[in-house]
């Protein structure tokens, strides 16, 4: 059978969010969403048809675990009689080992269990998320495609830390992640900017989980996430950058645990920890508290510096792109964020961004700048019905 032909299911659990689809001949199917993981957990789901919608919230303590089963249980209480081909999943750390989407058996399950303490917000969560779906379709091929899969083959310069050689070689380098969203944007871009396609361009992944990946040709060549996906841009929940200084001090003066540091750094930082509101940037938008407004300064400033980062990486800019749920809803963040960015050659259309519109630069704007829905499902299901062809 044909890769167009096929159906594949498709989980994605983000750090907030479990998104599932079902693809039929390349096109989705059924949508399914579980957003404010960790907030206020609500489920949007339907057949694109129309058919079976349910709009509903979850318990407000509903973690993963409860969502996943949320998903399955929509899936197979609706479309009992479901057939799928191949089932395909986000799986955010693939490591040294896997640079492209890979057949799931034991052997690889194992090894990408390894990798759970690198992502811990994730990789758990994505492997639950297999071994559900292998639970209820045990006869159908399982295929994991990576967040860092699109960065494997970006400059040394980028993939390393300043640390002894043994350790880059024992696998201490800086993977990058969101690869599946910034492979759909280029993807896009050939479609909706063709002029700027394969020029130079900063993608902004600003969802729960943020970075910035710069661009060249098509190729990741630079990316603010590291080792782990604690690194680069504030999040939700997470630090980003810190001085690893801070780390010795917790340890040395603190005495905290690895667990402790754990929490702090990947549940209790970040936008929830500046604001003591919400990790959630509408809830942060919305809110009155000041501290919210200085967390929501704090991102900004952090993403336009990076911006400049990544223009000198690029030695120049020819496109912004912004996605991710804050990047693809928030116009405001966009507009803090493009504001007296002139120097750059970023001139935004104000109109343009507040109507949401996929171009937001102004017609003058040597930068174009775009707002992009990304899709790391359709990669997902393309990856995984190649495979399966394969
Ligand atoms: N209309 C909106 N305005 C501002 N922020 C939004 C809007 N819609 C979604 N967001 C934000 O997007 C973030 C979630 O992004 P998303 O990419 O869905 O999450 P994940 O990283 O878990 O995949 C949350 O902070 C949420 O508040
Ligand atoms: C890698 C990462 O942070 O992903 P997400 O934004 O989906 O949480
Ligand atoms: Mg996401």
């Amino acid at each position: 059978m044909s890769a167009a032909g096929r159906t594949i299911l498709v989980l994605n659990s983000g750090s907030s969010s479990i998104k599932f689809k079902i693809f039929r001949a390349d096109e989705p199917f059924l949508s399914g969403l579980i957003e404010g993981i960790g907030t206020s957990p609500r489920m949007i789901a339907e057949a694109l048809s129309g058919d079976g919608r349910v709009e509903r919230k979850l318990a407000d303590d509903a973690d993963h675990g409860t969502a996943l089963d949320a998903a399955f249980s929509y899936l197979f209480g609706r479309y009992p009689d479901i057939r799928v081909d191949g089932v395909g999943h986000r799986v955010v750390h693939g490591g040294t080992a896997y640079s492209e989407p890979v057949l799931i058996d034991d052997g690889v399950l194992g090894e990408l269990e390894r990798l759970c303490p690198l992502a811990p917000l994730h990789q758990p969560h994505n492997l639950a998320g297999i071994r559900a779906a292998e639970f209820a379709l045990p006869d159908v091929p399982q295929v994991a495609c990576f967040d860092t899969a699109f960065h494997r083959k970006h400059p040394w310069v980028n993939d390393t830390f300043a640390l002894p050689r043994s350790y880059f070689e024992e696998g201490v380098r800086r993977y990058g992640f969101h690869g599946l969203s910034y492979e759909f944007i280029v993807k896009k871009l050939c479609e909706v900017a063709p002029d700027i396609a394969d020029k130079r361009i900063v993608v902004a992944h600003l969802g729960n989980g943020a970075s910035l990946c710069a661009i060249e040709a098509g190729k990741s060549v630079g990316s603010t996430m590291g080792f782990s996906a604690l690194d680069g841009l504030p999040m939700g929940t997470r630090c980003g950058q810190l001085d690893p200084g801070v780390v010795l001090y917790l340890m040395q003066a603190r005495k905290m645990t690895a667990g402790e540091i754990s929490d702090l750094l990947y549940k209790q930082s970040g936008l929830k920890g500046l604001s003591g509101v919400s990790s959630d940037m509408r809830e942060l938008e919305s809110s009155p508290d000041p501290h919210a407004a200085e967390a929501i300064d704090y991102f900004v400033f952090r993403i336009r510096r990076e911006i400049g980062a990544m223009a000198a990486v690029l030695a120049g800019l020819d496109g912004l792109v912004f996605t991710g749920g804050i990047g693809e809803n928030s116009v405001r963040i966009r507009e803090l964020v493009c504001r007296d960015m002139g120097w750059l050659g970023v001139e935004l259309d104000n109109q343009a961004n507040g109507e949401n519109r996929m171009r937001i630069s102004a017609q003058g704007s040597r930068v174009k700048v775009l707002a992009v829905p990304t899709d790391e499902e359709r990669m997902i299901a393309g990856h995984t019905a190649k495979l399966l062809t394969a």
